[in-house]
């Protein structure tokens, strides 16, 4: 069974709207060299970023660890090498869950700063940057994982 007992259903508007707090988050706090992106969650919030911060050097960190809400096997395949060990670049993902791909990522590239749009409670030691906590039992229903479909009326089970 599994562990997630909420769902969390995110549209496209929200998560542009909470990609652009955190790029004025991490406007504030100063200038970037550029973004690596955490595949494939952290693509879409990376594209926002980049536009809000006028970013152009982006590079990805190939990494996956879930199959659909199981945790399967943690599998990297892609991790660029950096300079002093990411100085001055942002690390992008879509959230942190347990925050075994941050600790991960984290290791590899120390001086870098970590941000998500969410973050739950067992990964947040790892972020230094997100816009909105989220509670461990549930799983964040991205835009990009759904498609419009028909509801039925509440009255009849909907
Ligand atoms: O904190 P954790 O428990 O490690 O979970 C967070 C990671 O899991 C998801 O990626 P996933 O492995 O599902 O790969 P995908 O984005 O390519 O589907 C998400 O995009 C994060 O990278």
């Amino acid at each position: 069974m599994s562990k997630y007992e909420l769902d969390f259903f995110v549209s496209w508007e929200e998560l542009h709207k909470a990609g652009r707090l955190l790029a004025k988050t991490l406007h504030e706090l100063g200038e970037w060299k550029g973004i690596l992106t955490v595949t494939r969650g952290g693509m879409v919030p990376s594209a926002i970023i980049a536009r809000e911060l006028n970013i152009r050097l982006i590079d990805t960190i190939c990494i996956s660890s879930y199959d659909g809400q199981d945790r399967g096997n943690f599998q990297l395949t892609k991790a660029p090498k950096q300079d002093n060990q990411g100085k001055g670049w942002l690390i992008i993902d879509d959230l942190v869950d347990t925050g075994k791909t941050a600790a991960e990522v984290r290791a590899r590239y120390p001086n870098a700063h970590f941000a998500t749009i969410y973050a739950k409670p067992a990964g947040i030691e790892y972020v230094d940057s997100y816009v909105e906590e989220v509670t461990q039992n549930t799983w964040i229903r991205f835009p990009w994982d759904m498609k419009l479909s028909y509801s039925d009326p509440i009255v009849k089970g909907g």
